[in-house]
């Protein structure tokens, strides 16, 4: 079996004339985590995509747990396995939350689907607890959740799927900074617990700095520089890096000031 939880080999996708991602490579340790860090349009998206399944790559190839990962699964049985491999948390969980199904049955739904034969009253308390939301918020409905209540809603969610990686898509860029560090903490005790190995897509190298062991840095499609993330932040041999280090404006970036810069690099 292989150490890495996640591989991901030469993986390239062009959207006409545009290379999104341009010859990306990466592996993730059991338990890891990686984020991926770049400006508006560098590619980093389209990579969590090809991860998860959304979106398919021209070439490349995506590895979990040393098994290659089908374009396609035939059938439910595979089709379910195949999203144990991987689960994703996007930037705003009341897109994907249906308003009309409180917290606990949004738990019930997916354990049910995933495991038909298991106590769900116990399970459903557990994750409760887990991301830390008291028996209250069971019977709440989305809209009567704060936005770190709902993502704290879909990372029991997709924890109640028990999957060998998590993809955090931005995660916590729409939640206020003192809610944000409580998601961030909430996340490492996670991964402390349950080994999940986690993929970090983020503009913001504060969020970098808290969560990830290792990063990489993308532009224009490519991998412009990787490492442990305390080496890159702390000593940055890319241009690209240093220029993104310099422009960080507390707490994230001011998009229009790095394009300024970038002009001038
Ligand atoms: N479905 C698509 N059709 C056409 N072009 C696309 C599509 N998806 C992405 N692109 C292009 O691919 C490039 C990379 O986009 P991507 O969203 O992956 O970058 P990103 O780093 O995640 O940016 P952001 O932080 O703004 O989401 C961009 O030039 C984008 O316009």
């Amino acid at each position: 079996m292989s150490e890495h939880v996640l591989e991901a080999v030469g993986l390239h996708r062009a959207f006409a004339d545009v290379r999104a991602v341009d010859d990306v490579s990466f592996t993730l340790p059991e338990g890891g985590s990686l984020g991926i860090v770049g400006e508006s349009g560098s590619g980093k998206t389209t990579t969590a995509r090809i991860i998860v399944g959304l979106e398919r790559a021209d070439a490349g190839q995506v590895r979990v747990r040393g098994r290659e990962r089908g374009a396609r699964s035939r059938g439910r049985a595979q089709r379910l396995a195949r999203a144990r491999e991987v689960q994703m948390v996007f930037q705003d969980p009341y897109l994907s939350l249906d308003p009309r199904t409180s917290v606990e049955d949004v738990l019930r739904e997916t354990l049910r689907l995933h495991f038909p034969r298991t106590d769900h009253d116990r399970r459903v308390r557990e994750l409760l607890d887990q991301v830390g939301l008291g028996t209250r918020a069971a019977d709440a409905r989305p809209r009567q959740l704060s936005g770190g209540q709902r993502q704290r809603v879909a990372i029991a969610r997709v924890l109640a799927v028990e999957p060998a990686v998590l993809v955090l898509d931005e995660a916590v860029a729409a939640l206020d900074v003192s809610v944000q560090a409580q998601i961030l903490n909430l996340l490492a005790d996670i991964r402390e617990e349950t080994r999940i190995g986690y993929l970090f897509i983020t503009h913001d190298l504060g969020v970098v700095r808290c969560v990830t062991d290792e990063v990489i840095v993308m532009r224009q499609g490519r991998v412009v520089e990787a490492g442990p993330t305390a080496e890159v932040l702390a000593a940055p041999q890319h241009p690209y890096t240093r220029l993104l280090l310099e422009s960080v404006p507390r707490p994230g970036w001011d998009p229009e000031a790095i394009a300024a810069a970038r002009r001038a690099l």
